[in-house]
């Protein structure tokens, strides 16, 4: 190849027009990226022979094919869609998600069901209306989940999450007995254990002020989680170098950040937090095993999984084994199997379940009729033992409540949308088919703001989840706040549990006010959501009311 044939390929293709400049970039791009395509095509040989007015105009004109190649492809990947009509060279919408905000987000899902967008050659196409997301989220033969680059790297590439296909169906039917009613008696008694004394330390703080209680909203969780997953196989003070360190994995896996591991690098950190994590899991899962070896009582969800384990291999009666089931469990899990899945759960649920409870505080103190009615459901199902644990049971009978925390989630989601990619062409829609290799977003705003279905969208209105022939009721489908299809959120009974009991204690122990800034309604996004200004809450006890108060006047107090 001479060193004039990338220009004479400019220069031939604008004799030849438009259709040949089409097909001369198309197959010049069909595989990776354009600038790379481009430069292979350069004969570097030639280089020496060259004189320098030669190699610069051939240089430059490379990197006009592969600018204009890129403008080529981006639009014929675009189609018809809305989104905008050129991609800025090389980085695309790179700028827009170093800083994620809502009204941004809401500005694409605005435009039309589907819209697409280009970040670093990467095709997006955003999914905004219940039947595109729903369609995604249920297709796997077309499209997988796809976490952040660095997501790999710090959460262990060989980790459950990134499976797919009947693996996954069969690793997660293992994990589904995790979160069988009689596991979830057993965590709730750990988790009231925990957010009592979280609540004690939010009446004991000195300061008379409201200050920002996102973070200890997160240290709740995180310990009730570490708890929850672990038991007291954790000391103290590994539970709190975990969660120290949690920290550095949650800023690591932004959607945009440096993809290397070079020391100083958030990536770099987060893989160092990992380790200490996974040192703990991992001794967790050995004491587990030997404990429930020598047939101790489960105390952790570590301990229910390695008991089914051992009841599978041994043919036990378990009525909550399904066949099926026990050929999943039947086979050693390693150590470090187990504290990938520990690894994975904290993952999943620590900043979902933050938001989510920083959110429900906030609305709660911002409507105090909606938490009058709570605590009136909560006198009426506790009576007078406003003090005694709080049983599966009862949570079950908490129908205000959980309606509460469902139309919370709704309001406010904490995963507004999920990253997925297409490994093969994706025909979405009749005159639309996402081309194999982009990356392709269900988002959940959209569905989750439905007049058609929520009316009043932005008001919370926990009354419309108690309709059974009611709009929200009676189309499910809506519904995302979980996700949907084979990777839906495996936690999502534990998580309401949590909330609902929280919520509930909380609403008969404590009074809290919520101090409202201009921030408090704009909303930050940090993979999930939260209030910028981080919700300014005071929190003070509240008096039992007398033996034999009526609930509706314990309520009014
Ligand atoms: C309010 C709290 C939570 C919310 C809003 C939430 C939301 C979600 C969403 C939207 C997904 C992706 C679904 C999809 O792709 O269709 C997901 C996946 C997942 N969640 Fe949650 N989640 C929460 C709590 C939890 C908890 C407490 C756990 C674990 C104990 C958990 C474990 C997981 C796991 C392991 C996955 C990946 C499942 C798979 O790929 O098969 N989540 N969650």
């Amino acid at each position: 190849m001479s060193s004039a044939v990338p220009s004479q390929m400019v220069h031939n293709a604008s004799q030849r027009g438009a259709a040949s400049v089409a097909s001369a970039f198309e197959s010049a791009t069909s595989n990776g990226s354009v600038l790379q395509k481009a430069l292979t095509a350069f004969d570097y040989a030639t280089l020496k022979n060259a004189d320098r007015t030669t190699i610069v105009f051939t240089l430059l004109a490379l990197l006009a094919t592969a600018l204009i190649a890129e403008q080529y492809v981006y639009q014929r990947k675009k189609g018809a869609l809305p989104g905008p009509s050129w991609t800025i060279p090389v980085i695309g919408k790179f700028a827009d998600s170093l800083s994620p905000s809502l009204e941004k987000y809401q500005e694409g899902w605005n435009s039309g069901p589907l819209s697409v967008a280009s970040v670093f050659n990467i095709f997006i196409v955003i999914a905004s209306s219940t039947e595109f997301s729903r369609k995604i989220l249920n297709s796997p033969t077309y499209a997988e989940p796809c976490l952040v680059a660095s997501a790999k790297k710090v959460l262990c590439h060989d980790n459950w999450v990134f499976l797919n296909g009947k693996v996954h169906v069969d690793y997660r039917r293992g994990l589904n007995t995790l979160f069988t009613r009689r596991a979830l008696s057993v965590y709730l008694s750990i988790q009231e254990g925990i957010y009592k004394q979280h609540f004690a330390k939010w009446l004991s703080n000195p300061n008379p002020k409201p200050e920002a209680y996102m973070m200890h909203f997160r240290d709740l969780n995180m310990e009730t989680s570490l708890r929850v997953f672990c038991g007291d196989y954790i000391p103290e003070e590994g539970a709190r170098e975990v969660s120290e360190n949690y920290w550095l994995i949650t800023v690591a896996l932004e959607l945009v950040n440096f993809p290397f591991a070079f020391p100083g690098t958030k990536v770099y950190n987060a893989i160092k937090a990992r380790k200490i994590a996974m040192k703990w899991f991992e001794h967790t899962a050995r004491e587990s095993k030997k404990r429930m070896a020598e047939g101790k009582e489960v105390t952790c969800l570590t301990d229910a999984w390695i008991k089914a384990m051992i009841d599978a291999k041994e043919q036990r009666d378990n009525a909550e084994l399904e066949a099926e089931t026990r050929r999943v469990l039947v086979r050693d899990f390693s150590d470090r199997e187990i504290a990938m899945v520990l690894l994975s759960f904290l993952f999943a649920s620590q900043d979902a379940m933050t938001s989510g409870l920083t959110y429900l505080f906030q609305h709660l103190a911002d409507r105090p009729d909606i938490l009058r009615k709570v605590r009136e459901e909560q006198y009426r199902i506790r009576g007078d033992a406003i003090d005694a644990p709080t049983t599966l049971d009862m949570v079950e009978q908490m129908e205000y409540t959980k309606a509460v925390v469902k139309e919370s989630l709704r309001l406010k989601p904490p995963v507004i949308m999920v990253p997925y990619m297409n490994h093969k062409d994706f025909p979405i829609d009749k005159g639309y088919t996402v081309p194999k290799g982009s990356m392709i977003i269900p988002s959940f705003w959209n569905p989750l703001h439905d007049e058609q279905v929520y009316p009043e969208p932005d008001e919370l209105r926990p009354e419309r989840w108690l309709d059974a022939e009611g709009l929200a009721e009676k189309n499910p489908k809506n519904y995302l706040v979980f996700g949907s299809g084979p990777h839906n959120c495996i936690g999502q009974q534990y998580a309401n549990m949590h909330l609902t009991a929280v919520l509930g204690t909380a609403s008969v122990l404590l009074n809290w006010e919520h101090e409202v800034t201009p921030q408090s309604e704009k909303v930050e996004v940090i993979a999930t959501i939260f209030p910028k200004d981080g919700a300014r809450m005071k929190f003070t006890p509240r008096a039992a009311p007398a033996p034999g108060t009526a609930p509706e006047i314990a309520a009014a107090a």
